[in-house]
């Protein structure tokens, strides 16, 4: 259970060179689930998820989280689709933002090496990050968001691009880290990936949210003649 939520979005918004990217948004999220954002190319799901962890600049309205926005600020993490790595090990990657809470350098690397461990790195702690294939790369950017425990991780499209097996392997990890308490909000582009760990979704069109509903409601039969259009897979503008 986390105390960040609920959390409310009135009017919130994401400008870019005076053309607005996201919003103005009203939604309000509830502390449980997985949130998985839906959309064609250019809906706006990256920009969604990047105003909620703050790296967005607000150009208007606002977002209330439960607790103070230092509080939100520090717990909660984000997983970028290509993933920015240290060139340095598997274990250094993920022990820096211990690190940076101000764990000394012996227990850092402790913690860091069962973290490397529970997603499946634990034989590869001192590769260089640049080796690593790109499921490999996106269980280390898991392993680095998740170590310090957040209460809410963003994902933005974390399968892109892997195989079957690397996707199944991530989807235990957030399946786990969900089982855990963490809150969940994510964009994908796999139908079958959101059917599988959705519990609510939030359909986005040209910036704004279409639809949201619980995932049973959405799979089931969307409520919109455009959702349920891209539910079918045909091309919805
Ligand atoms: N830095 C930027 N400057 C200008 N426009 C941008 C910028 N970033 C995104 N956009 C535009 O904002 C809109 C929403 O983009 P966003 O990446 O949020 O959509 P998306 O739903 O995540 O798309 P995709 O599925 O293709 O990743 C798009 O029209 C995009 O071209």
């Amino acid at each position: 259970m986390s105390n960040l939520f609920p959390v409310k979005l009135e009017g919130a918004l994401v400008r870019r060179a005076g053309t607005t990217l996201v919003g103005p948004l009203n939604l309000e999220l509830q502390a449980n689930g997985v949130t998985v954002v839906l959309g064609p190319n250019g809906a706006g799901k990256t920009s969604l998820l990047r105003m909620m962890h703050g790296i967005a600049r607000l150009g208007g309205g606002r977002i209330d989280w439960a607790c103070s926005p230092e509080e939100a600020r520090v717990s909660q993490a984000f997983v970028f689709q290509q993933p920015i790595m240290m060139r340095r090990s598997v274990l250094d990657n993920i022990a820096y933002p211990l690190r940076l809470s101000g764990l000394s350098r012996v227990k850092a690397k402790v913690v860091a090496a069962q973290a490397a461990a529970d997603v499946g790195l634990g034989d590869m702690l001192d590769r260089p990050a640049p080796f690593l294939s790109g499921g490999e790369r996106q269980k280390l950017a898991l392993a680095r968001a998740l170590v310090t425990k957040p209460k809410l991780l963003f994902l933005d499209e974390p399968c892109a691009s892997l195989d079957g097996r690397a996707t199944r392997e991530i989807e235990e990890i957030l399946n786990r880290a969900a089982g855990h308490g963490t809150r969940l909000i994510m964009s994908t582009h796999d139908m079958g990936q959101a059917r599988r760990l959705a519990t609510e979704v939030l359909f986005l069109l040209n910036g704004n949210v279409y639809e949201h509903s619980s995932a049973e409601a959405f799979f089931g039969g969307a409520s919109t003649a455009k959702a349920q259009a891209f539910l079918n897979g045909d091309i919805v503008e």
